[in-house]
């Protein structure tokens, strides 16, 4: 049966690196979240994420398009349930990048299904990776805050990587990836 895997754990831990790039290589589609935060520089609409107003979010929640939606911040977050069914029933794993509240949601309604991959580094490491990516000093701050709540999810995740060394992550993750089903691209 193909997966549901969860990239989740501290913003800046490296989620998107790895997702992405692994995402690719095994040919896994990625589910984008819908989200009313702004566009930041280095966003693009439809890849990151679906960027929309807080009126049209609002108006697809009522209607029950979302299958988890969460408040971060002062903005708000969700993954469409079709974009999610649509996606499995191609026949092909599929990726999310969310907070502990939507990796749990998942977990919650696709069970052995869903693998939720929690990564991590510590502080003064994402602090240094995010300044070099050179994200406002707000994201950085608000980033920063959080860590300490995000980074206690670990333990109920199914795997735990710590993010130090990118191409040994990159490998970690790949074959945690291919033991519990992905297929090479290609195949
Ligand atoms: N192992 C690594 N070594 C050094 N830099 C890394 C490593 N992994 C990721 N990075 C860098 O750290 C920064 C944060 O990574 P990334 O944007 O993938 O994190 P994220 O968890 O997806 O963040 P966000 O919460 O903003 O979505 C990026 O500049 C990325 O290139
Ligand atoms: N519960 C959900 N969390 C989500 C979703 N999309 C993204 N996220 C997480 O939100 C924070 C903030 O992201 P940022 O890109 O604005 O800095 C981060 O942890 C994301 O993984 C979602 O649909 N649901």
């Amino acid at each position: 049966m193909n997966k549901v895997f969860v990239f989740t754990g501290a913003s800046g831990s490296g989620r998107k690196t790895i997702a992405h790039r692994l995402g690719r290589e095994l040919g896994l589609l990625h589910i984008v979240s819908y989200t009313t935060r702004p566009m930041r520089p280095t966003d693009e609409q439809g890849r990151e994420y679906h960027h929309v107003d807080r009126a049209a979010f609002i108006e697809a929640d009522r209607n029950g398009e979302f299958l988890q939606v969460a408040e971060i911040g002062d903005h708000l977050y969700g993954i469409k349930r079709k974009d999610v069914e649509d996606a499995l029933a191609t026949g092909r794993h599929v990726y999310m990048l969310l907070n502990r509240y939507g990796a749990n949601k998942v977990k919650f309604e696709y069970g052995d299904r869903a693998v939720r991959l929690f990564l991590y580094v510590d502080k003064p490491t994402l602090q240094a990776r995010l300044e070099a990516k050179g994200l406002p000093f707000e994201v950085v701050e608000s980033y920063l805050r959080r860590y300490t709540e995000e980074v206690l999810y670990r333990k109920e995740c199914e795997f735990t990587i710590e993010n130090r060394d990118l191409h040994e992550t990159l490998e970690r993750v790949k074959s945690i990836l291919l033991e519990a089903g992905a297929p090479t691209a290609g195949k």
